[in-house]
């Protein structure tokens, strides 16, 4: 089910006219859709009724405390990789003992703040991470629960950029590795050894990829348990992919089925940390077509936004459907290159797209709600794209997100939810 649709030909984000929103805040602008993110992240939920589970959303995927203040009213969990990023689930409202810490690279003063914090799991990424760990915990008089994050050597078919679980990857440890991980820290006074984890990338479109790191992580779980080492949750990750162009990635409720099914009767409690395929589809990015400009080569549409606000098509060189937010079907069609106005060549949005466009025309860029906002800078001193939640016929402003907080708190209640 998608948020924005066409209604009498107007592009629509759940009841209110995207060119309503354009003229109010101005473009390049980010959408997003509340309904759209509770139905993402209710498929998981109904796929893991009746198993004891967290789902922890990968806040980098889009960090807008809009978007933290939604899930976190569902009742998400949260992945985060930054101490600034445990703060905006804290301002957003979120609850640390939900949160799961991964990242490689964690310093000892965000370990105290998570610790203080109270958080439901650091996802150690090495044996160096485990020694600084228990000096901090025991600085801070907290014992830290912790998981290892194992690299099981598995393909996740997907960009090399986002391919985290091959062994030549600098995330986690290997399984061999892992094992006297745990055995050094169910030595540590101050470690409470509680889980495993693992993440293998990001928009695969495949099931058995996961499965096959699932049966690597449930042996290591066998092996550790005889070794009188017991762990309690197993986190499988996110990386579960979404369509951008013809990919089909299976169905969260298939996805969950098929690790349920592998899973089996063992008491584990299971955790996963998905970030695209909660947040994506319920974003689109709204462009105004500023000129254009043809030549013998190419058709160039120049729009406001740019590499800077939505970096995924140049870093990756992947495909995000582009499409005129007013459907008009008299008007002529070519190929055209949307290009943003940074002085890159690197700088497009997309390539040979068949549209018909005109200058003042806007523009929406589908998919955008994961990686856009979330990796967007002030490259070219541009400012960064305003952000707006919609929700029903509602529109909120996401832009200074920090100050919102609080308005987004008092603002944004669910029913029954006071
Ligand atoms: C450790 C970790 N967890 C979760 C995610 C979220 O992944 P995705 O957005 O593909 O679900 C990522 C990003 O790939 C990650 O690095
Ligand atoms: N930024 C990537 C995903 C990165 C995943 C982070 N571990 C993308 O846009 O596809």
């Amino acid at each position: 089910m998608s948020c924005f649709n066409y209604i009498d030909g107007e592009l629509h984000a759940e009841a209110v006219p995207v060119r309503r929103i354009a003229e109010q805040y101005g473009t390049p602008c980010y959408i997003y859709s509340r309904r759209a993110l509770e139905t993402a992240l209710g498929d998981y939920q109904s796929a893991l009724a009746g198993c004891d589970h967290l789902i922890c959303y990968a806040v980098k995927a889009n960090s807008s405390l809009a978007v933290l203040d939604t899930l976190a009213r569902c009742g998400a969990g949260f992945d985060i990789v930054s101490v600034g990023e445990l703060e905006r689930v804290i301002a957003a409202g979120g609850d640390p003992a939900r949160v799961v810490f991964s990242g490689v690279g964690k310093r000892a003063d965000e370990m105290a703040r998570a610790l203080e914090a109270g958080i439901a799991c650091f996802n150690l990424e090495s044996a160096a991470e485990l020694e600084v760990l228990a000096r901090v915990a025991e600085q801070c008089g907290r014992r830290a629960p912790v998981s290892v994050r194992v690299n099981p050597d598995v393909d996740a078919k997907t960009h090399p950029y986002i391919s985290t679980g091959l062994k030549e990857n600098k995330f986690g440890v290997s399984v061999d590795e892992a094992l006297r991980v745990y055995q050094r820290a169910a030595e540590l006074e101050w470690i409470e050894v509680i889980g495993i984890d693992c993440h293998i990338g990001s928009q695969l479109t495949q099931v058995s990829p996961f499965i096959d790191a699932l049966r690597r992580l449930l042996a290591l779980v066998d092996q550790l348990a005889g070794l009188g080492i017991t762990l309690h949750h197993l986190d499988l990750g996110g990386g579960l992919g979404v369509r951008y162009a013809d990919e089909t990635p299976p169905a969260v409720a298939d996805y969950i089925a098929a690790v349920r099914a592998e899973l089996g009767e063992r008491p584990l409690k299971l955790v996963f940390e998905p970030g695209r395929s909660i947040a994506a589809n319920a974003g689109i990015l709204l462009t105004r077509v500023e000129y254009l400009k043809q030549t013998p080569e190419h058709n160039f549409a120049l729009v406001d936004a740019a590499m800077n606000d939505l970096l995924r098509p140049s870093l990756y060189q992947v495909w995000m459907d582009i499409r005129n937010a007013s459907e008009d079907e008299a008007g002529e069609r070519a190929s055209w290159d949307i290009v943003g106005p940074v002085c890159e060549t690197g700088d497009f949005l997309g390539k040979q797209r068949e549209l018909s466009v005109a200058t003042g025309d806007l523009l929406a860029v589908f998919g955008a709600g994961a990686y856009g906002f979330a990796m967007s800078s002030n490259y070219n001193t541009r400012p960064r794209a305003a952000e707006v939640m919609v929700d029903g016929n509602q529109l909120h402003l996401a832009r200074e997100r920090e100050q919102l907080a609080d308005l987004l708190r008092g603002e944004h209640r669910l029913p029954g939810q006071d």
